[in-house]
């Protein structure tokens, strides 16, 4: 049997071929499973990647159990073969866009999700009729075994072939091999200096490729917001998982109108945080940083930007312990300047960036003078407003007063513009993006009408072969009705020009 990406050629022939009914039946052993063991999956993405529990309920189980539905309700019509129009010259044709499975697809993750990240390329893509190949993060391998055992279980709950999804671990080894080892497409989830890598291999065999790459998110609190909604929204979206998110607040623009306020209110709030282990027995706000490197790098952007003149209004500080913990308080920063390192380069972790604006055009160039575009949230208590200033937000998704709830509403695509990546995953688009659109084209009524090379365009072809194609041209495209029967009158002498020579 021949394999490609470890699964056997049949069973991903077999996959391609099932039916939805059978799709729909294997998400939804998953989702039973889900709602059923959200305890212990959570408890397993917090000892990965040290999130507090309700985070990882919030942003690993919620979101997945949401994408399921969503497929569950939604999907099967985005995959059936859509009708399009045929166009003007075509007019007696029926024409369709049929959605085959890729085959194999190759999902490269990070860490920070352990559960999420493995859940989000496998539903789409299984769901598309693929077989999918998982290569997980080296830092969020342990609990990838849990999650993979879960998959398993419910692949043989509906009698689908047991090596459809493969989970692999490894280190940046492991998804080379993977990018070049056959295939059909790579979706890349991580920083935007390994995607790039990424892409240079896959270039080598035309292997198609998603890039979902980081993030630094702006967060525009206008002078008419609602600042008792919008200073929770921001503290969640800056310290969520301890910023260690994709599609994290970064960058907090504020109006100078309602700047104090803003500042002192998410101090007050940010200074009660408690942040320790997150299966510690005790509740906490913040967990630990997954990677002591990324903690270090953390502490590294702040002092930059304090070097430089920025004030560390509450935290500041990386705080580590006998077992190795890396707590990076969550922190709240004033004072920043475009020269400064943490203005453009992604932070990933629970830094408060705070900057003041005094205009709707100084909101938005201050957005856009960033690398990245992945989300971006506006708070206005005119929606109006707000939707003018998120139009011009160069990002791949806009929330208007929330934050990142576009991820959220599961029918949106997810993705991001500039050194954020391209492609998109999730929503219609991500899991169209998961086949191979096939365009198709037949006659509408065969027994009526049907294409027939005209004698004249036959080869070989005759003298007035060229003047009936421009009278064609003319008859279906002139923009006026003169040029139109004027063209109609040319196919017609033509013809009977060509009929008078071949007698
Ligand atoms: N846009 C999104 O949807 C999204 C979501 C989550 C995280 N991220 C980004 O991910 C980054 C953090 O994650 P990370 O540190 O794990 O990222 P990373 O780029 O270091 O690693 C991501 C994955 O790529 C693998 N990898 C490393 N080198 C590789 C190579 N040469 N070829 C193929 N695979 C290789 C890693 O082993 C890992 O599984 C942040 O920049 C964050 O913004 C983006």
């Amino acid at each position: 049997m021949t394999k490609r990406g470890g699964q056997s050629h049949h069973h991903v022939q077999a996959w391609k071929k099932s039916p939805f009914r059978k799709r729909k039946q294997l998400l939804k052993v998953l989702q039973q499973y889900i709602i059923e063991h959200q305890d212990e999956i959570c408890r397993e993405a917090s000892r990965d990647s040290g999130k507090p529990m309700v985070d990882a309920a919030f942003g690993e189980v919620m979101v997945t159990c949401e994408k399921i539905a969503w497929l569950l309700r939604e999907g099967e019509r985005y995959l059936k073969p859509e009708r399009r129009s045929p166009g003007v010259m075509m007019f007696y044709k029926s024409a369709r866009v049929e959605y085959h499975p890729l085959g194999v697809v190759g999902a490269i993750v990070p860490w920070n999700y352990p559960f999420h990240n493995v859940f989000n390329p496998l539903t789409a893509a299984i769901f598309a009729g693929n077989a999918l190949v998982i290569k997980v993060s080296e830092h969020a391998s342990w609990s990838s075994r849990y999650y993979g055992r879960i998959i398993s279980a419910a692949l043989s709950a509906v009698g689908a072939p047991q090596d459809l999804v493969q989970i692999v671990t490894g280190y940046s080894e492991a998804g080379s091999a993977l990018v070049t080892g056959g295939v059909d497409k790579v979706i890349f989830v991580g920083s935007t200096g390994v995607g790039k890598a990424v892409m240079r291999a896959a270039a080598l065999s035309l292997t198609p490729v998603v890039l979902e790459l980081g993030g630094k998110d702006a967060f525009i609190v206008c002078e008419d917001a609602d600042l008792s909604q919008a200073v929770p929204t921001a503290l969640r979206g800056a310290f969520q998982s301890c910023g260690q998110n994709c599609a994290g607040a970064e960058r907090f623009i504020v109006h100078r109108k309602v700047y104090d306020r803003f500042v002192s209110s998410a101090v007050e709030v940010a200074k009660q945080l408690r942040q320790g282990h997150a299966l510690g027995g005790r509740p906490v706000d913040c967990g630990a940083m997954c990677m002591p490197g990324l903690a270090e790098k953390v502490g590294q952007l702040v002092e930059d930007a304090v070097h430089g003149g920025a004030k560390v209004l509450v935290g500041g500080e990386l705080l580590t312990d006998e077992a190795g913990g890396q707590f990076y308080a969550p922190t709240v920063l004033v004072g920043v300047r475009p020269s400064m390192r943490i203005w453009k380069e992604e932070v990933f972790g629970p830094v408060m960036v705070i900057v003041e604006c005094g205009s709707d055009d100084e909101a938005v160039s201050m957005a856009n003078d960033c690398p990245f575009g992945l989300g971006s949230a506006v708070f206005s208590r005119s929606p109006a407003h707000a939707r003018s200033i998120g139009t011009r937000l160069e990002a791949g998704m806009t929330s208007i007063n929330d934050f990142a709830t576009t991820y959220m509403c599961q029918s949106l695509p997810f993705g991001g513009v500039k050194d954020s990546g391209f492609d998109r995953f999730a929503g219609i688009e991500g899991l169209r993006g998961m086949c191979t659109p096939k365009a198709v084209c037949e006659d509408r009524f065969p027994w009526l009408m049907r294409t027939d090379i005209p004698p004249l365009l036959q080869y070989p072809v005759g003298d007035s072969a060229f003047p009936f194609v421009c009278g064609l041209i003319s008859m279906f495209y002139g923009l006026s009705l003169r040029e139109n029967f004027r063209g109609l009158c040319s196919v017609i002498s033509c013809f009977i020009g060509s009929k008078k020579v071949s007698r």
